[in-house]
């Protein structure tokens, strides 16, 4: 299996080498060159442990990486769930289940595929004898997750970016309570997409890119997609066997990532009713899926701090598929997007597939008592957002993308329950140690440079 950019200006690459890489060099982001057809594999899997489950599905991907190799990286990278299902799926009735993805090491759903990447880039690091520097950026989630699925490995340095007083106080303990000389979080002044925009600038240049050896933790990084499909397609398998093809999967939304990753799993033989995206009110991707319209509007900081995104990075890679692989219009769409904020959707066809629905703060804080009330089931302010509308849904599969108490003073307010979590009580009486970066490319390469 080879992989493709995009923008159709790179050459394909086998799997190690695009997941080293990242983001390609004309900018675009790797795809599979062709989807494999998994629809009579995936029945078969029914019964496999998670970890099972990981290694049959990127046997498909990782062609050159061998497959004794492989399966000892994927049980490495989910020894440290602390759910011996990792991924369960919690039944709230007949109708509507939850999948809860918070059970790794930094309690949101980013562990399952930062821990496997972090396995990944060690081997990588014992094979060339290179070190690597890490790049990427955060709006919580991804920057603590990205620490943990790399700590401790021989070789690698970690730069994280996030936007300063736009993550909770305890994701950004995560990120800053380590005495790891190798790790650097990188506050800048500005938003998650100010923050993303410049670390796309930074990957842009390609020898830049090839003296530190520069790698992206990001969902940028094919790797990342991949590996969050496979929740999906362990849902599905769990699902009594007459709700699976009528379920649709509802995904709160930031950077696209999630999603894309389980309408990817269902083109490759997952059949379901549908995939709901779910934002805040930072809802360029809702004003897309339901009325067309792709405009970028101001980043508002909101209840669901990890999806205050407008510029959503792998929208890119929906584009593609949805333009029939077309790269040289995903190019142009791209760089105009880039130029005006905004593009016309012409002859792509928005489907029922793939729906959509916004909430705004005040919606969030209700949910998350209705939902408390209703099921006793504590949502998270980002999973929160997913229960909008269900009733029009046969069967739904909401993603529980992070923990609750990563967000204990809005989920207190509306449950009257703190929820605790023992690895963030740990980090309250450590010290935060950060660096201040502007958010541009000179700046974040000198950082880079002076720490090798
Ligand atoms: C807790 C949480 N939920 C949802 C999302 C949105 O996921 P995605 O960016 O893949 O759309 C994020 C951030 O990515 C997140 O951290
Ligand atoms: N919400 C994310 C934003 C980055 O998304 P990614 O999936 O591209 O890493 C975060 O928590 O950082």
């Amino acid at each position: 299996m080879k992989f493709v950019s995009t923008r159709g200006q790179t050459k394909p690459h086998l799997f190690s080498e695009a997941v080293k890489i990242g983001l390609a060099p004309d900018k675009g982001l790797f795809v599979p060159e062709s989807m494999p057809d998994l629809s009579q594999e995936i029945p078969t899997w029914e019964g496999l442990s998670y970890p099972e489950l990981c290694y049959e599905f990127f046997k498909h991907f990782a062609t050159d990486i061998p497959a004794d190799e492989l399966k000892s990286l994927v049980e490495k990278a989910y020894s440290r769930f602390d759910h011996k299902e990792h991924a369960p799926l919690v039944k709230l009735s007949d109708k509507l289940y939850v999948q809860e993805l918070f059970h790794g090491p930094t309690l949101a759903f980013k562990d399952f595929a930062l821990q496997l990447l972090g396995c990944l880039y060690e081997r990588q690091v014992a094979m060339s004898g290179e070190s690597i520097n890490v790049l990427g950026a955060t709006s919580g989630d991804t920057g603590a997750a990205a620490i943990s699925g790399l700590l401790g490995k021989k070789g690698v340095n970690i730069f994280i970016l996030y936007p300063d007083g736009r993550v909770s106080p305890l994701q950004e303990r995560q990120m800053t309570c380590l005495e790891e000389e190798n790790v650097f979080p990188l506050c800048i002044k500005g938003s998650f997409d100010d923050a993303q925009a410049a670390l796309k600038d930074v990957f842009g240049d390609k020898e830049f890119s090839q003296e530190v050896h520069l790698s992206a933790v990001n969902s940028i990084n094919l790797a990342r997609i991949l590996a969050q499909c496979v929740y999906y397609i362990y849902a599905y398998l769990k699902l009594p066997a007459d709700r699976r093809e009528r379920a649709t999967f509802v995904v709160p939304t930031g950077n696209f990532g999630n999603v894309l990753a389980g309408w990817m799993a269902s083109r490759m033989g997952m059949i379901v009713d549908g995939f709901r995206v779910a934002t805040n009110q930072n809802d360029i991707l809702h004003r897309f899926f339901d009325a067309g319209d792709y405009s970028l509007g101001e980043v508002l900081p909101s209840h669901a701090p990890s999806m205050d995104i407008q510029v959503a990075s792998n929208f890119e890679r929906f584009l593609y598929f949805s333009l029939g692989g077309n790269a040289e219009m995903t190019r142009e769409i791209m760089e105009s997007f880039k130029k005006d904020g905004s593009f016309q959707v012409g002859g792509m066809a928005i489907t029922e597939f793939m729906t959509s629905t916004r909430m705004d703060d005040e919606e969030i804080a209700k949910t998350i008592s209705e939902v408390y009330r209703e099921y006793g089931y504590t949502a998270d302010p980002h999973t929160a957002c997913g229960f909008k509308d269900l009733d029009k849904l046969e069967t739904a599969v909401v993603l529980s993308t992070a923990h609750p108490a990563k967000f204990p003073d809005v989920v207190a307010n509306c449950t009257g329950v703190e929820p605790t979590h023992p690895s963030l009580e740990a980090l309250k009486s450590k010290e935060i140690r950060k660096f201040s970066v502007d958010p541009d490319e000179a700046s974040i390469k000198a950082f880079i440079r002076s720490k090798q």
